[in-house]
């Protein structure tokens, strides 16, 4: 056993090999240890090697799943190896195979997989600047080519996809997250792309997939395709036909982009921050999935985004029927993945039973689209026509199916005569074995006589020693015991067989109906798939329709033009998440891409820029989605590429400083803008000098307000900045507007066309609680600074005399302020005062101190 064992392992030196003995999968030698430490399984061991223990560790094949999950996610490969045939003590090991390789781009079981995100197997191929992609999600069978050229379109597209697992050549040595496989360069290549796609989906005529005019992304699924092959060792016939996407169809916003402005999660790492996590609101996985494929890949078709909104404006036109069509939809799970694991053959009963489900609420769905046209046509004849499958899944699989199949009692009774039959046989035994009882001991009048079972002989007749020489002849003896005699007949002999034959009969009869009803489901594959496209899509809209109607967002106007105008338009995350009675402050932006194009925002910390600033990039991100956005009204110039600097974090994993991450983003910025970009500045020229970040901040603003056809919001701490719009018609001013009240600063969150009037650093600094001194000191040292030019003028002298000609100007002030307070205290008779004004008067001189 140990050299089959070897034998295999050396075949799949890169895995983690379960290797099936009976009801566990076992690991051995370095496997085992491994393993061991991920799962916190026990080490144990098992013959010996070279004299040494051989270590083992095991998990039982019920539960590979879960193991399976964890292994997975630490980035293991496990090569799963079964028993190909009932163990037969006589002929030595059984024959064992490798029938599936578990990698992290491959896998399909739920337990291991997030219900919402697609996570795809990329196999990436490059030549010189130019590379093709082909990313395939074997979990619903779909595929995207992609085309493109340069390192920064790559890491976008890539960022796009998020794939799970990478297929690389062999002399590609970029470093990523995620676990890369080399399924080898000679897989790379159109000529196996041909072979493997006739091979997968008997095309012959593959001319009409067009890959010809894109030899780079068709080489790259040739790789893929070789690679699930290796790994999977079964027919896919749920894998799509691949479709090459054509760049250039949508907006372009840059991986730092897409974090900047908190997608998926808070700059944090918070998922519940981002603004996925505000969007989402569907009601299926494939809706999950599908909203997140339209927010990540925005569109710039005006006509396909039209059609979009005009279907989420149908359904909110029409609500209760929106509503319903919801309720319906939460019914429904996952049926592209069950489909999957149905036709690899590694799905569960409760899979069967999903789909059978999935596939009744159908009709219910396109019954409340009615005749809705627009989007809604192709999507209803998607839902249609698989009723009788429906019909018939419904008739086979009982409506609370076990977890495994080998539990039995999956098929409903009445489906099959024959397996009722069965089944009946062995449930009925109890019943036949006393009835035999019965009518044998009134045949022979022996009223002792009993029919047993044991292991060793099965069924038989017991009859008392006494009695046992009135046995009828057809009692053909068994067994002498002390006190009685055993005996067996021919019918309870037949019964035997058949009752012990029956359960396993039943398993079998059950086992093939399955079969055909997983055929009856792999024929219909292509149908079910559309229509769980079509129910994708109606979750999406439908959960658009709902967010607009449930937090007032409008319908966006997307056009040709070159102004934007939005009215009261909000954060939607930030406004999800305010507390209390704090009510979140809606703002206003007029702006043109030709007349108006650069925004400078002024004001204090936490005065509102940043999230003004990203509230514009998410309503014109969202616009070109087909979701409504939160503004009273919102007419939005079409966007091709979308950038964002915000003040980011040290990224130290990257080994890059904060200014250098800053300087990253801006020359991505400046290199890459193009007509119809919209660019987010929040901040830049912080981690350095002042007077070398101011230089670069103006010398980047300058750069900007020069580009047309660019829109930019530009928020900055460097006040020398707002001159600006005195050179340049195309820049304004606008600030967030703060109070001050009691000494203190109360944030407005307007804003306002205007510069900001000063700066506030310091009384934001006194809110967050730094100490006193610490607030003073900023204070004198602020005066000084701000100073500084009449100082210099003063002392005529170098830094040091600067400093001392701002202290002393300092103490001038404080000199002059007390006088003053002294004037007011001789020019007052408390004497002719009353008690209480005494007082107040007193309080004000301690305020006025202070
Ligand atoms: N329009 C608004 N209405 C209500 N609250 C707001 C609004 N804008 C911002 N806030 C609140 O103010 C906080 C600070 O906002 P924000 O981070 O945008 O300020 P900022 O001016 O960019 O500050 P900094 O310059 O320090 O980055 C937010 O977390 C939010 O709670």
């Amino acid at each position: 056993m140990m050299q089959q064992y070897l034998k295999i392992k050396s075949e799949y030196a890169d895995c983690l090999l379960f290797y099936r003995m009976g009801d566990f999968y076992e690991m051995f030698f370095d496997d085992a240890a491994e393993a061991s430490k991920i799962l916190d399984i026990t080490l144990t061991k098992r013959g010996k090697a070279g004299g040494d223990d051989i270590p083992m560790a095991g998990v039982p094949w019920h539960q590979a799943e879960g193991y399976l999950a964890r292994l997975v996610a630490a980035g293991k490969r496990v090569a799963v190896c079964e028993q190909m045939e009932p163990p037969d003590g006589s002929k030595g090991p059984v024959r064992r195979e490798v029938v599936r390789v578990v990698t992290s781009g491959t896998i399909t079981e739920s337990e291991l997989l997030d219900q919402s995100r697609s996570a795809p197997l990329a196999a990436c191929f490059h030549q010189g600047e130019q590379w093709g992609i082909a990313a395939v999600d074997l979990s619903c069978g779909h595929w995207r080519l992609l085309e493109g050229h340069g390192d920064t379109a790559f890491e976008e597209q890539l960022s796009v996809l998020a794939p799970a697992e990478l297929l690389l050549q062999s002399g590609d040595d970029m470093v990523f997250e995620m676990p890369v496989a080399r399924p080898g360069d000679w897989s790379f290549s159109v000529a196996v792309t041909r072979e493997q796609l006739e091979q997968h989906f008997g095309i012959s005529d593959w001319q009409s997939l067009n890959l010809d005019a894109h030899p780079l992304a068709a080489a790259a699924a040739g790789a893929a395709l070789v690679y699930l092959g290796q790994t999977q060792k079964c027919a896919l016939a749920h894998l799509q036909l691949p479709v090459f996407i054509e760049q250039g169809e949508g907006m372009r916003i840059d991986m730092r982009s897409r974090r900047n402005l908190e997608l998926y999660c808070s700059l944090a790492g918070d998922p519940k921050g981002g603004m996925i996590a505000v969007l989402d609101d569907s009601c299926t996985p494939m809706g999950a999935r599908l909203l997140r494929q339209w927010i990540d890949n925005p569109l710039t078709d005006l006509e396909r985004l039209r059609q979009r909104q005009d279907a989420v404006q149908s359904l909110i036109d029409d609500n209760e029927m929106m509503h319903a069509a919801r309720t319906q939809l939460r019914d429904v799970r996952d049926m592209e993945r069950m489909l999957t694991r149905i036709v690899l053959a590694r799905a569960n009963p409760r899979d069967f039973r999903g789909i059978a489900e999935a596939l009744l609420a159908l009709p219910v769905l396109y019954n409340l689209l009615g005749d809705r046209g627009g989007l809604f046509s192709d999507m209803i004849s998607a839902l249609q026509g698989l009723e009788t499958i429906a019909g018939e899944m419904d008739r086979a699989i009982i409506e609370m199916p076990p977890a495994l199949f080998r539990d039995g009692g999956v098929i409903r009774e009445g489906f099959d005569a024959e397996l009722d039959r069965l089944r009946g046989l062995a449930r009925d035994a109890g019943d036949w074995l006393r009835d035999y009882e019965a009518r044998e001991r009134e045949r022979t009048g022996l009223t002792n006589l009993r029919v047993k079972y044991n292991k060793v002989f099965g069924y038989f007749i017991e009859i008392s020693r006494a009695q046992a020489r009135e046995a009828p002849a057809d009692y053909v003896r068994k067994q002498t015991l002390v006190n009685a005699e055993r005996f067996i007949t021919d019918e309870l002999h037949q019964f035997e067989s058949e009752i012990l034959g029956a359960r396993d009969a039943a398993m079998q009869r059950e086992d093939e109906l399955i079969e055909s009803v997983r055929q009856l489901l792999c024929s219909h594959a292509a149908s079910i798939q559309q229509a769980a496209r079509a129910v994708a899509e109606l979750d999406v809209l439908a959960c658009f329709a709902h967010l607009a109607i449930r937090h007032r967002y409008v319908r966006p106007q997307v056009h040709a033009g070159r102004n934007m105008k939005i009215v009261a338009g909000r954060h939607p995350v930030v406004e999800r998440h305010l507390q209390g009675d704090e009510p979140f402050v809606a703002n206003d932006t007029h702006m043109d891409m030709k007349s108006r194009r650069f925004m400078l925002l002024t004001g204090p910390n936490m005065g509102g820029k940043s999230t003004y600033m990203r509230q514009v990039a998410w309503i014109v991100w969202l616009a070109h989605t087909g979701c409504f956005v939160a503004a009273d009204e919102a007419r939005i110039p079409l966007t091709r590429r979308l950038f964002t600097r915000v003040g980011a974090g040290d990224e130290l994993a990257s080994g890059r400083s904060t200014f250098m991450v800053e300087m990253m983003e801006t020359a991505t910025i400046l290199n890459q803008m193009g007509p119809r970009s919209l660019v987010i500045v929040d901040e830049i020229g912080r981690g350095t000098s002042t007077w070398d970040g101011l230089a670069i901040a103006w010398a980047v603003a300058e750069r900007l307000i020069g580009a047309s056809d660019i829109l930019t919001l530009f928020a900055t701490h460097y006040h020398e900045l707002t001159e600006l719009p005195d050179t340049w018609a195309e820049a304004f001013n606008a600030s967030v507007t703060v109070r001050e009240w009691n000494g203190s600063v109360i944030f407005m969150h307007q804003v306002v066309e205007d510069a900001a009037d000063q700066s506030y650093g310091i009384a934001v600094a006194q809110l967050a609680g730094l100490p006193r001194e610490v607030v003073k000191r900023a204070r004198e040292h602020l005066f000084r600074l701000e100073h500084g030019s009449e100082l210099v003028a003063e002392s005529g002298k170098n830094q040091l005399g600067l400093f001392a000609v701002a202290e002393k100007r300092q103490q001038q002030a404080e000199l002059d302020s007390l006088r003053a307070l002294r004037e007011k205290v001789r020019q007052t008779d408390v004497n002719s005062m009353r008690p209480l004004d005494a007082l107040t008067f007193l309080d004000n001189l301690i305020q006025e101190v202070k």
